[in-house]
This record gives structure tokens, C-alpha cells and sequence, in this order.
């Protein structure tokens, strides 16, 4: 018997997330996203089947050259409109008792004292469900929204992402000792000043004092998602990531930036299974070969080309979408020469066009077979050393309800997939270690660090000339 697999919900609060085109079909529910009634049924299915968690992905403004015009985004549903994925997780907690709960979350998009406050309280809703996609953004309209001149450059956006993520370990492992809450009626003590601690956080952009509001939640910090690729993303996600979402081509590719990053994750000190792999993958799922052809065809005939390319922000100048039929080799951008090597691998009979690119990202990362085929092609996949799979789904909720009726069977009968959940909180189901953040994970040097601390800024700050990694 192999080892279980883990398997997220791969969605967003929106119609048209990756597979662009399929909102259009008549057994697609995307459609009614603000319908929260459309997600409470979604996260029942999904519980009923042992999924671990729903996994929200979200965007804090458009795609695109932010002066062009945004008609294709509009008229595609792509990404908006869009609601706020954290505030929906309240409503899910509330219906749901087992799945985890995460949420993406940008660094520009609000300020850590708040939303480390916000996910304390998910946290305490859900019983410890929570996890939090830490993500630095990749739109230029997202930092004009939030007052910036345009997107931080590269570098610097990791470096903010540091300096917001320490705030918030400050705040969820460190203002708060344990045992500070007292509910103590008779005499009148509700929690104990001596146990929850100012914070004192000074750096480049955050000056925050503390305490933290809320009192610890069943896992204090959220599960840490991350899903950043590049060397200071992968860096990053070595030193905090406990789960790591990867859109890898193939196995093989996989495994290196698997290897890759737990060995980084070992150099900070860390243990290589501290941090789980989760791939991304869509399914077109037959009862026969033929079938699954067949329907996967299907499923080509809803693409929009145009989708897929505005997704990819292949767009002229003005904003539009070129024409579908346009040659790899006639478009006058950086972007095309990555692209054009990419679809020349494929398309060796013809000169590649933007419709071949859409269609080949459509089905990079499909997997395409009998429940049987799936569950082979899943157990390779594991093999390269993945944990997890983030299902991308084609519509709300029917591919959902698929997986569960073919696939995950097979795989329970290979013992690749969970029949029953077990105790405890989402960080405890994923790792069974625990609800908290081990001691090997950088947060953990805040616990109890603020207990003997400064009483004001001038000590804090005497503090922090003297010894700046301390505080
Ligand atoms: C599989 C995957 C999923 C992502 N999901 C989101 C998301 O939901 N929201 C977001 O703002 N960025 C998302 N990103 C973008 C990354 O968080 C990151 O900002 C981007 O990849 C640039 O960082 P990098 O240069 O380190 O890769 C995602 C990236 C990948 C690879």
C-alpha cells in the first residue's frame, strides 16, 4: 500500500481563474461566485470526500499594462469581477468542520497588525483550519491600489515579504504566553497582563507595538503556503514555507525544484520534510480511454484562446488581445522568444501561433485517462516527490464531484488517498506533529521573547542597536 497523497481545492472567488472559456458551459457554477451558497455546497462536497483543503487563490487588482484598457478581462469574467477569499472563509468555517481553510494573501494588501488579527480570528472560528498563501504580487495595478507608484521591484518585494511575515510571527507566536487567558470568574480576572507582551516591532516600513488583540488560536501562525518560483521566492519558501504550490511541466522537472528546495530549507536548518509539495493538475476523467478523448475534445471547444493570452499578458500595447492566428515569430516581445522555444518543441509541422500557446497551456497540466490511468500517472508524480495535488477544476462543482466519485476510490484502494480525516487541527492532519509551528521553523524564536522584554520604544529601540536579531 502506498502513501496517502494530500489533495487541495484549487479555486478563487471568481468566474474564470485558469481555465478560461469553461465558465461557459451549461454545467458550469463559477458563474454565481458571490452566491456564497455556491461555495457552502462546494466545501460539503469536498469535505465528504476528505479533501484536505479548499485553496483560494486571489489577485488584488488586474493583469495587464495598467494603461491599456481591461475589455478582455471584463468580457472573460477573468479574475473580474473577484471578491475577498478571507472574508469568505468565515462562512465556510462555520459549515464545515475538518477541511482546511487557505487563503491567499498579498503583502501589499494590508497591514500585518490587521491581518494577523483577521487570521486569528479564522482561526478561532475554524478550530484551527486556517492557512495562509503568503504572495508577493506580480501586478502593477495591485501597488497602485494600495498608493505605490508601480510594482516593487523583485528583490525588494521578497525583502517586504520578510519584514511583514517577522511582524506577524511577533504577534501570533510572541505577544501572547501561554496561559495568559484566565477566564477566571470568581475572581474576576479574565487574562493575565504579565503573559501577554508588547512586540515593539520596528523596520524599513512597520513600526507596530503590540500586543497582539487576539488571544492564541488553536494554531497560533496559519499553515504557511508559498508559491513563489524564482530563486528569492524558492529562498523564501525554504525559510518559511511549511507547503509549496508548484505548476511544474512535468515529473521530472518537479523533482529537481523539489530537491532544490528542501535542500535550501536543510541549509536554514530546517528539515527537508518540514516543507510538503503540492502540484497543480486538472483531470479529464473517462470510464474507457475513448471516453476520456472524447471528452477532453470537449473540453477544447470551450477555451478561450483570448483568456488564456490575457492570463499570460500576451497583449499589444493597447491592451487587446492579438489576433489568434499571429505567428510566434511576428510578435515583437520579450515575452514571445521563451514562448516561441516552448511551442516549437511541440508544433514541428507549422510555424506555432497564439493559439497553439493557448491551447498548449491549457493542457500542460491535464491529466487525461480511466480512474486507473489517473491514479498510475499520480502515482509518478509522487514519486518525484510530491506530497499533494491542488486540483484545478473545469467547472463549480462538477469536477469536484467527478474526482470524488472515480478517482479518489482508486486511489483509496491503492492507499494513496485518506478515507478518514484525522483528529486535530489542520497543521496536526497535514503533519501529525503537533498544532503549532515546530521548533526548527523561524517563528518559534519569538515564543517567550517578549516575556522579560522592553517596556517602551527607547529601551526597544536601546535593544535593537545592541543586539538586532533578537528583536
Ligand atoms: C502555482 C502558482 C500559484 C500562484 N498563485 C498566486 C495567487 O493566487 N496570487 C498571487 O498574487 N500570486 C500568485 N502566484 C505568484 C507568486 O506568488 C509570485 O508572486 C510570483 O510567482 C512571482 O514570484 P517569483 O518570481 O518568486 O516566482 C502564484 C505563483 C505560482 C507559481
Amino acid at each position: 500500500m502506498g502513501k496517502p497523497l494530500h489533495f487541495n481545492a484549487f479555486v478563487m472567488n471568481t468566474t474564470s481563474h485558469i481555465q478560461h472559456g469553461q465558465w461557459r458551459r451549461p454545467d458550469a457554477g463559477q458563474t454565481e461566485f458571490n452566491d456564497v451558497n455556491t461555495w457552502i455546497n462546494l466545501a460539503k462536497i469536498l469535505e465528504k470526500a476528505k479533501f484536505d483543503a479548499m485553496f483560494f487563490a486571489d489577485v488584488s487588482g488586474l493583469y495587464g499594462d495598467t494603461e491599456a484598457d481591461y475589455d478582455v478581462y471584463a468580457h472573460e469574467g477573468l479574475q473580474i469581477p473577484s471578491n475577498d477569499p478571507t472574508v469568505l472563509l468565515g462562512a465556510l468555517a462555520v459549515h464545515t468542520t475538518q477541511i482546511g481553510l487557505a487563503t491567499t494573501s498579498n503583502i501589499v494588501q494590508n497591514h500585518p497588525f490587521n491581518f494577523a488579527r483577521q487570521v486569528s480570528t479564522l482561526d478561532h472560528i475554524s478550530n484551527g483550519r486556517i492557512a495562509w498563501n503568503v504572495v508577493t504580487g506580480i501586478n502593477e495595478n495591485a501597488s497602485r491600489n494600495y498608493g505605490l507608484p508601480a510594482l516593487t521591484d523583485h528583490t525588494e518585494r521578497y525583502a517586504w515579504a520578510d519584514e511583514y511575515i517577522d511582524v506577524t510571527y511577533k504577534l501570533w507566536e510572541g505577544s501572547w504566553d501561554e496561559g495568559a487567558l484566565l477566564k477566571d470568574k470568581k475572581n474576576g480576572r479574565y487574562a493575565d497582563p504579565s503573559k501577554i507582551n508588547k512586540i515593539y516591532h520596528q523596520s524599513k516600513r512597520y513600526r507596530v507595538e503590540g500586543p497582539h488583540l487576539p488571544s492564541p488560536s488553536k494554531q497560533r501562525t496559519p499553515v504557511l503556503f508559498q508559491a513563489g518560483s524564482s530563486a528569492s521566492g524558492r529562498d523564501f519558501a525554504a525559510r518559511n514555507a511549511e507547503a509549496t504550490f508548484i505548476i511544474a511541466p512535468t515529473p521530472d522537472v518537479a523533482k529537481e525544484l523539489i530537491a532544490e528546495t528542501r535542500r535550501l530549507a536543510v541549509s536554514h536548518g530546517r528539515r527537508a520534510e518540514d516543507i510538503k509539495f503540492f502540484q497543480g493538475l486538472s483531470f479529464v476523467i473517462g470510464d474507457t480511454e475513448e471516453e476520456a478523448r472524447e471528452k477532453s475534445k470537449h473540453y477544447d471547444e470551450f477555451i478561450s484562446v483570448d483568456g488564456y493570452l490575457a492570463h499570460m499578458a500576451i497583449l499589444d500595447r493597447t491592451g487587446r488581445v492579438y489576433p489568434k492566428e499571429t505567428k510566434l515569430k511576428d510578435l515583437d516581445t520579450n515575452t514571445s522568444k521563451g514562448m516561441a522555444e516552448w511551442a516549437g518543441k511541440h508544433i514541428t509541422d507549422r510555424e506555432p501561433t497564439l493559439e497553439d500557446v493557448a491551447t498548449l497551456q491549457s493542457h500542460s497540466t491535464r491529466l487525461e485517462g480511466t480512474p486507473e490511468q489517473i491514479a498510475d500517472q499520480l502515482e509518478t508524480w509522487q514519486a518525484a516527490g510530491v506530497d499533494g495535488i491542488n486540483v484545478i477544476n473545469w467547472v463549480i462543482p462538477g469536477s469536484f464531484q467527478e474526482f470524488a466519485d472515480k478517482v479518489l476510490p482508486v486511489l483509496r484502494a491503492r492507499g494513496l488517498a485518506q478515507s478518514e480525516y484525522s483528529e486535530g487541527t489542520l497543521r496536526q492532519k497535514l503533519f501529525g506533529d503537533g498544532d503549532l509551528l515546530n521548533e526548527r521553523h523561524p517563528a518559534a524564536r519569538y515564543r517567550g521573547a517578549f516575556t522579560q522584554g522592553p517596556s517602551n520604544w527607547e529601551e526597544a529601540d536601546a535593544l535593537r542597536a545592541k543586539a538586532p536579531a533578537t528583536v
